[in-house]
């Protein structure tokens, strides 16, 4: 065969070099240059050629042929757009418009932000009012003329006259006491420093410990003490989450409602909803209230994250308001160190709770208030036994709590004073010292111990309807006639979506077991105008506790206590909710209804966990079904399912034979089913 021989360009060349392109594959191995790697090459390796006068005889590959000194133009190109997308101006604002709204509403998350175009949001175009035109020069009839279009300044004042009659009526209300700014002579006495106690869950290295659990975290959970919310919250961190973390969801958790009447836990919930997603709870092994619905929230939030492969869920709160306990209750066994002292949890730790949900327990955090020692004192921040001078804070706890209390928990009639209280207190326990003093730090430590946050018998305040109101309150505008439409109509969207995501994770507040015995008075809520409370109440829906148990105990061991499972709406169990004037009777039918209910259940449980194929007859019993219907209450959705799934499939149990053997499996269709199985499939063999 002849061979080709190379004529340049036109045809193929045939040498082996490794800077020929066209060479054979495999030539120079597998780590052969390719096409590019050897243009790039040759490229660097060219060289001009000159005449002898310099004059350029061949230029380089890219070399311009235009003469030197000419001006000349890049060719635009559209490559260098190429990641670019060009959209309508009105596209652009709607992006603007529907983005803003959703990062501004708590209940709605922009997920995948990297892959959105945000900075679109953050670079809007300025109003064009907002750039001040003091160095333009306008003409006198666009300043000052008929059709001016200067805008006027907005002065709180028409005149001088009446500038002036602001300024007296201001230095008339002129209070020294709040002007930071006003300069004193140094009188040589200043306020003794805070004692470091008082100091607790300021740290750095436990705010380090805070950002390390956000960070960490895709839900994060900010318990809330039900006795004082709004002190136990931190409004910093919610605005930072904002702010700076929006994609994550907080939601509030209201714990210990067990110490506070089950009206002012709904009112909480209430309030506190129409800001973030709110859930009562008690945290508590065996009585607990809110597990159910905390969980089916978890799970919602899961699935919002599909394309991770589990979810974090941070737990930050103030120091003692029961973090670690809500953990431990949600899995159902103590996997977090619980006390009654605050600062317990020391570090940040991972909990398990499902396969695809972890839980971060996160040491207290005290946030920067202008909380006085005996605010807290009270919060439980510090621990009493470290405090110098308890007894100066007894008068706080007086004036807090209503003498009734008082006078119910240490049986002291009378007192004038916190001093006078507290003597009375050290003659009645005998808590003397040497020479029959009374011991006042010992009996004022009892007192402040009483008032700890795990106390059940807490002589401490509820947080009442009146700061309610007053919160309410706080968060309405100054001029309520110009944005009141605005702002219904706001509240309205609100309260829809509140409705909306907590509508699968509806709280029945009846069956809360308030520990402390309330007086009648306290236990009757007040009028609330303001707030419509059927939204929020509940008390027709149906607490949906550990409606997904049996899928929770597929993934997990955490499992939904039974008592929790099945609702009573129409009667309130506690002793201390508000009392019903229904009939009695029809009571007692329904607490009937409520032991078989738990007796059936008590069984399916026992029949699950044996492996028992009875689950069928039980749930197709008729007597259950009657019972569902008598008490016109939904059976739990785990009965439900049960159910359907008993219509579904026909067989019961596994048989091995059944499924294993196929010879056999038509001879035992025309065998009866029988204990003498066994013996059959033996003889047929035979
Ligand atoms: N009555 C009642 N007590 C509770 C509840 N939840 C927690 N407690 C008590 O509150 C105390 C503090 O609970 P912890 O779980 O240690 O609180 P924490 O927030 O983890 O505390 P730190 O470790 O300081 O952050 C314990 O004595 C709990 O028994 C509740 O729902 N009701």
């Amino acid at each position: 065969m002849v061979k080709t021989r190379y004529k340049g360009k036109s045809s193929i060349n045939p040498s082996t070099s490794s800077s020929n392109p066209d060479r054979a594959k495999g030539a120079g191995g597998n780590n052969m240059r390719d096409r590019a790697t050897i243009k790039r090459l040759n490229m660097y390796r060219q060289k001009q050629r000159c005449d002898s006068r310099g004059k350029v005889v061949k230029p380089l590959q890219y070399q311009s042929t235009v003469a030197p000194g000419t001006v000349a133009r890049v060719e635009p190109n559209i490559k260098w757009f190429a990641n670019t997308r060009v959209i309508k101006q009105s596209s652009l604002q709607k992006f603007q418009e529907e983005m803003e709204a959703v990062k501004k509403d708590p209940y709605r998350v922009v997920m995948r932000q990297s892959k959105l175009p945000m900075s679109l949001l953050h670079d809007r175009v300025k109003a064009h009012n907002s750039k001040v035109h003091i160095l333009d020069t306008e003409g006198f009839e666009n300043t000052f003329g008929p059709k001016a279009q200067r805008k006027r300044p907005s002065l709180v004042v028409g005149d001088v006259k009446d500038l002036v009659e602001q300024a007296e009526a201001s230095a008339l209300s002129y209070n020294a006491e709040n002007d930071k700014d006003l300069v004193t002579e140094d009188t040589g006495v200043r306020a003794e420093a805070r004692e470091e106690i008082f100091k607790k869950g300021q740290s750095k290295r436990i705010w380090g410990e805070l950002y390390k659990v956000i960070d960490s975290s895709d839900v994060i959970i900010q318990v809330l003490d039900a006795r004082d919310p709004m002190g136990t919250r931190s409004k910093s961190i919610e605005t930072y989450l904002k702010k700076e973390k929006s994609w994550k969801h907080l939601i509030f958790v209201l714990n210990k409602c067990d110490l506070v009447p089950t009206w002012v836990t709904k009112r909480w919930v209430a309030v506190l909803s129409q800001e973030y997603p709110t859930l009562a709870f008690h945290a508590s092994l065996t009585n607990s209230f809110g597990k159910g619905s905390l969980i089916q929230l978890l799970r919602q939030f899961g699935k919002l994250h599909t394309d991770k492969k589990q979810i974090s869920v941070g737990f930050i709160g103030y120091p003692n308001v029961g973090k670690s306990s809500i953990i431990n209750t949600l899995r159902s066994k103590k996997v977090c160190n619980v006390a009654p002292l605050a600062g317990e949890t020391k570090v940040w730790q991972y909990i398990t709770l499902m396969r695809r949900i972890f839980l971060i327990d996160c040491p207290g955090v005290v946030y920067p208030s202008e909380d006085s020692e005996s605010d807290i004192v009270l919060k439980g921040v510090v621990q009493v036994e470290k405090i110098k001078n308890p007894e100066e804070h007894i008068g706080a706890v007086l004036e807090r709590a209503k003498p009734e209390y008082i006078q119910k928990t240490y049986r002291i009639p009378t007192w004038n004073c916190a001093d006078d209280f507290l003597e009375k207190l050290a003659f009645r326990t005998g808590k003397l010292l040497k020479g029959g003093e009374p011991d006042l730090a010992t009996v004022s430590k009892m007192v402040l111990n009483d008032c700890a946050p795990n106390c059940a018998l807490s002589p401490l305040p509820v947080a009442g309807p009146s700061e309610v109101v007053e919160h309410v309150q706080k968060e309405q505008p100054d001029n309520p006639d110009a944005i009141s439409e605005e702002r219904e109509e706001e509240q309205q969207r609100q309260k829809e979506q509140v409705q909306k995501i907590l509508a699968n994770v509806r709280q029945n507040f009846g069956k809360i077991s308030v520990a402390p015995e309330f007086s009648e008075e306290d236990l009757v809520p007040m009028d609330l105008p303001d707030l419509d409370m059927s939204d929020f109440s509940g008390s027709d829906g149906e607490e949906d506790e550990g409606t997904e148990e049996s899928e929770g105990k597929e993934e997990d061991a955490t499992s939904v206590e039974p008592a929790d499972e099945v609702t009573d709406i129409s009667e309130p169990t506690t002793s201390q909710t508000e009392k019903t004037n229904g009939s009695k009777s029809s009571r007692e039918v329904i607490r009937e209804l409520d032991v078989k209910i738990a007796k059936y259940k008590q069984f399916l449980d026992r029949a699950k966990s044996n492996r028992f194929s009875a689950i069928r007859s039980v749930c197709s019993s008729p007597n259950l079904t009657r019972i569902f219907s008598l008490s016109c209450v939904l059976p739990p959705l785990c009965f439900r399912r049960a159910m359907d799934r008993a219509q579904r499939t026909k067989k019961v149990g596994v048989r091995y034979y059944e499924t294993h053997n196929v010879k056999n499996k038509n001879k035992n269709k025309k065998i009866p089913a029988s204990g003498t199985e066994g013996q059959n499939t033996k003889k047929s063999k035979n």
